[in-house]
């Protein structure tokens, strides 16, 4: 494999798409320190399905990216997340627990929105780029982003010219976001260039299952974060949703997906030597295959969660509890 080969793999790890790849190839061809980033209306929560995002990002920090993570404050404002003095002392928060993950800190740029939202500028692209998107477009590329679903508001239309703008204005050659951001993006893609921006490339992630087989949502109380103790992290994967032989929704075999292996060369589950002994996976496929096949069994997959997990997760813990 050639250098280029070697960093497209990584990147490709895990991802749902990449629109497209052949993009990125010319990209990471000609250009040593391309910029990607990510945006986050700032959360109380940061779970792990917020993380699969921040995951991508370390492999783009690998691969020799520079990584921008936006904290959009006005975005979560005009979404009706609260009032603008609370959004931005969470966004602070949240800064402090993406490094504690693992994000070089060197390397990484955190921007607020309202920093260069408010320039005259940039309102001007956004101005721009709302005489070229109907009313009907802007509102279907929020279905999966927006609160509110009857009797949409007028913010809810900036939202997403904001967030176009954004990728032209931060000079973002990668946008990568949860699969729930791939409308805004197509949006982005088709309208930047009439105000002479290029188009970016948009990596997607999956969406993460919760603890009770659907979202992992801060919403809806289904979800592991950071400063879960050891003790509550058992707790929960105990709990969780993990039908024997089924891959799809199962959100203990997801975590061991994105979260863990990534992180390990090779992972053992440890076993009775009575139910066989360990085994060992280098690849998630041959843990898959033995799963969907009953030769390992929810309950040993969930002891083998928790204490990898537990690893992972122990560094930002203490950052974090540290903070
Ligand atoms: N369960 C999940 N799995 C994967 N990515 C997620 C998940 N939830 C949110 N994200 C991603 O995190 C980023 C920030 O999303 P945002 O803060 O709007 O989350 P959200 O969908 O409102 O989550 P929540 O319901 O927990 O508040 C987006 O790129 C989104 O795709
Ligand atoms: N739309 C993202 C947040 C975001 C805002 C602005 C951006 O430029 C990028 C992302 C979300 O659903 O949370």
């Amino acid at each position: 494999m050639n250098d280029t080969d070697k960093k497209i793999s990584l990147i490709k790890r895990n991802a749902k798409e990449i629109v497209t790849e052949d993009e990125l190839r010319e990209l990471i061809r000609g250009n040593s320190s391309p910029t990607t980033y990510v945006g986050y209306e700032p959360s109380g929560t940061l779970h792990l399905g917020h993380l699969l995002t921040a995951n991508k990002l370390i492999d783009l920090q690998k691969a020799g990216f520079n990584v921008k993570i936006l904290l959009a404050d006005l975005h979560a404002y005009l979404n009706e997340k609260g009032s603008i003095k609370d959004i931005r002392e969470t966004a602070e928060m949240n800064k402090d627990f993406f490094l504690a993950y693992g994000l070089e800190e060197d390397k990484t740029e955190f921007v607020l929105g309202s920093e260069y939202q408010l320039d005259e500028d940039y309102i001007m692209d956004v101005y721009e780029l709302s005489l070229n998107v109907t009313l009907n477009r802007a509102r279907r590329s929020m279905d999966e982003v927006s609160r509110r679903k009857k009797n949409p508001i007028v913010g809810q239309m900036l939202y997403p010219l904001m967030q176009a703008a954004d990728i032209g204005f931060l000079g973002i050659d990668l946008a990568v976001g949860g699969i729930d951001q791939r409308k805004i993006h197509m949006l982005a893609r088709e309208i930047l260039p009439k105000i002479d921006y290029n188009p970016p490339i948009c990596l997607h992630t999956p969406i993460l299952t919760g603890l009770d087989g659907k979202k992992m949502s801060s919403s809806r109380e289904n979800w592991i974060d950071l400063s879960d103790s050891p003790e509550e992290i058992e707790e929960k994967i105990n709990d969780a949703y993990c039908p024997k032989e089924q891959i799809k929704d199962n959100p203990v075999i997801e975590i061991m997906k994105y979260h863990i292996m990534p992180r390990y060369d090779e992972i053992t589950i440890e076993r009775p030597e009575k139910y066989g002994g360990d085994l060992n996976y280098s690849s998630f496929h041959g843990l898959k295959q033995d799963y969907l096949e009953g030769e390992l069994h929810p309950l040993d997959l969930k002891k083998s969660v928790t204490i990898y997990l537990n690893e992972v997760i122990e560094p930002a813990r203490k950052k974090v509890g540290g903070l």
